[in-house]
């Protein structure tokens, strides 16, 4: 059974003016521990599809299963339970507390979990090794480059541990040296075993993901695997 699997999916949003219908039958399926990268031109639906993936966002109509589990008649309070337990975001513009420090913005990852509040210390002490910012941990946001930011956001959301880390665009804001940096973090979450989404329009990035699903107007357009 795939951990992601989205049948006939269909996007509206309907603002004050003219209604955007911005996903238009998507079908997919993602196995756990894949690495897929979602591409396509601006306005073709990416961020929809990965917002309704992490349950940001309901589709308005298809089915969506997650790990078994029937998004779509699943109440709100335990999406945000699910969310907060197995899936880890990053985002285009890391979305970083400016007032707190490195380590304090990690623990927010850990916040709304179940887990005993001991060994959180640890958890974050060595997750910011593996973003190699063990040298930061009292620094604020301000006081870093913007790959030390994307890092820490990543730390954020890996801190719990979750099934899925979904991210969208995380190299947006970067340049190319840290933007390989980032993308070579999130190939090593999903070494360890998470599956990872990214949404990307750079093809460089996209080639590093085990498949590549590309976006057009609200459709799949096209799906490829990786050759190696
Ligand atoms: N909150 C919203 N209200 C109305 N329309 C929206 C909203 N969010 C997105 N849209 C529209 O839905 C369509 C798909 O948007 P989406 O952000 O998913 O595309 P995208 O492929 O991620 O684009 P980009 O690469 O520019 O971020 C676009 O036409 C967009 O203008």
């Amino acid at each position: 059974m795939a951990l992601i699997d989205l049948t006939d999916i269909e996007h509206l949003y309907s603002g004050a003016q003219k209604p955007v219908h911005a996903l238009r039958g998507v079908s997919l399926e993602i196995d756990a521990g894949e690495f897929v990268a979602i591409t396509g031109a601006s306005g073709s639906g990416k961020s929809t599809l990965l917002n309704i993936i992490g349950t940001l966002e309901r589709a308005s109509a298809g089915r969506y299963l997650f790990d078994g589990q029937r998004v779509e008649a699943t109440p709100e309070r335990k999406l945000a339970n699910l969310r907060a337990n197995k899936i880890g975001f990053v985002f285009q513009n890391f979305n970083l507390l400016d007032h707190l420090t490195v380590f304090d913005n990690i623990a927010l990852g850990l916040r709304y979990r179940r887990d005993p509040v001991a060994g959180r210390r640890e958890r974050i002490l060595s997750v910011l090794d593996r973003v190699g910012l063990a040298h930061r941990a009292d620094h604020l946001p301000r006081q870093l480059s913007g790959g030390q930011q994307q890092r820490c956001a990543i730390a954020r959301a890996i801190v719990g541990d979750p099934q899925v880390v979904l991210a969208d665009e995380p190299t947006g804001n970067l340049d190319s040296t840290n933007a390989g940096q980032v993308m070579g973090i999130l190939e090593d979450i999903n070494a360890q075993g998470a599956t990872v989404i990214v949404v990307t329009h750079a093809p460089s990035q996209a080639d590093r993901a085990g498949r590549i699903i590309e976006l057009h107007d609200g459709r799949v357009h096209m799906t490829r695997r990786r050759l190696t």
